[in-house]
């Protein structure tokens, strides 16, 4: 199935060079559609993303005018500089509202291909499901405005410190968790120490209660002991699995999801500066608050584009 859905693509895009990249691993098929001729659909994208019979990848994403989607059209309408979109698929083919990781690699992805000019200084909103995020040049890579946290029930997270319980394979009981959104959804576990989570088995999906209806990523996080090193930053590390692709070496949303638990645990006082070391690398992330009285996550990290493949 997959064959067939690899050799449609080829045909449809004869001549087009799809390009790889990745950020701290978590890697992606990129695609340039700036006529908004090539749609990607579920099987497509899922073809693609197959690491034994397609290019393989963690997740697809296609870069798109605004104007040449509907999602997008309404964006422009209140923030006319997000010209592009991106359209984003997981690796099952599945949609997602956001993807952390993916937003830098797509700015650094449309400034290669000459289709932005990302000066050091400038911004760069990017239209997505999950809303525009502002994308700029930091000195390791970019820095992405991701807009405020939430969480997903807020009264039972007060009144608890958790909303949810997760059972993964490698830990022994099942774990009290937190549901975050980053506009996609996000449930938080945290563990004792560094051996429980390189003894965690992530090969099949983490059992998330309550269920929650659209899925979710989940996030094991161990915060260091102390928690905040020299430089002031908080340092904690993290593994995850994601919904529609299964463990992956780093994910963005995930790393402002993390961070975001471990702040509402810690309580008043606690870091606004966050270090999250995943198999693929590191992430920093910042709480800053923001002019419309709310707090922002800015998650910033490196993006590298890896090489071209052409479909045959
Ligand atoms: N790896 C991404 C998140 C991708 C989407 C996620 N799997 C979902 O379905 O929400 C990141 O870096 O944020």
């Amino acid at each position: 199935m997959h064959d067939d859905a690899l050799a449609r693509a080829a045909e449809r895009w004869a001549g087009l060079p799809l390009t790889k990249g990745h950020g701290t691993g978590n890697d992606f098929v990129l695609l340039a559609d700036p006529d908004g001729n090539r749609p990607v659909d579920e099987s497509t994208a899922a073809a693609l993303c197959d690491r034994h019979r397609g290019v393989g990848a963690d997740g697809l994403i296609r870069a798109v005018p605004s104007r040449l989607l509907p999602e997008g059209r309404a964006l422009l309408a209140t923030e006319p500089a997000a010209q592009w979109f991106m359209d984003y698929r997981n690796a099952d083919g599945s949609l997602s509202e956001m993807c952390g990781n993916g937003v830098r690699v797509f700015a650094e992805f449309l400034r290669r291909e000459g289709l932005v000019a990302v000066e050091p200084g400038a911004v760069l909103p990017v239209g997505t499901r999950g809303g525009v995020k502002v994308v700029r040049i930091v000195e390791d890579g970019y820095a992405v405005d991701m807009g405020p946290w939430s969480l997903v029930d807020p009264a039972v997270a007060r009144e608890r410190g958790a909303d949810a319980r997760v059972r993964t394979d490698g830990v022994d009981v099942d774990r009290p968790a937190l549901s975050i959104s980053m506009g996609n959804p996000h449930t938080v576990v945290a563990l004792a120490s560094r051996a429980e989570l390189d003894h965690l088995v992530l090969l099949r999906a983490p059992t998330v209660e309550p269920r929650p209806p659209a899925g979710t990523n989940v996030e094991f996080v161990v915060p260091a002991d102390p928690l905040i090193g020299p430089d002031g930053v908080a340092d904690l590390a993290m593994r995850v699995h994601e919904r529609g692709v299964g463990e992956t070496q780093s994910c963005g949303t995930g790393a402002c999801a993390a961070a975001a638990a471990i702040r509402f645990w810690a309580g008043p006082g606690a870091p606004d500066r966050y270090r999250i070391a995943v198999p693929g690398g590191v992430l920093g992330v910042a709480f800053i608050p923001a002019a419309d009285g709310t707090e922002h996550v800015e998650l910033s990290g490196p993006a590298v584009l890896v090489g071209r493949i052409d479909l045959l």
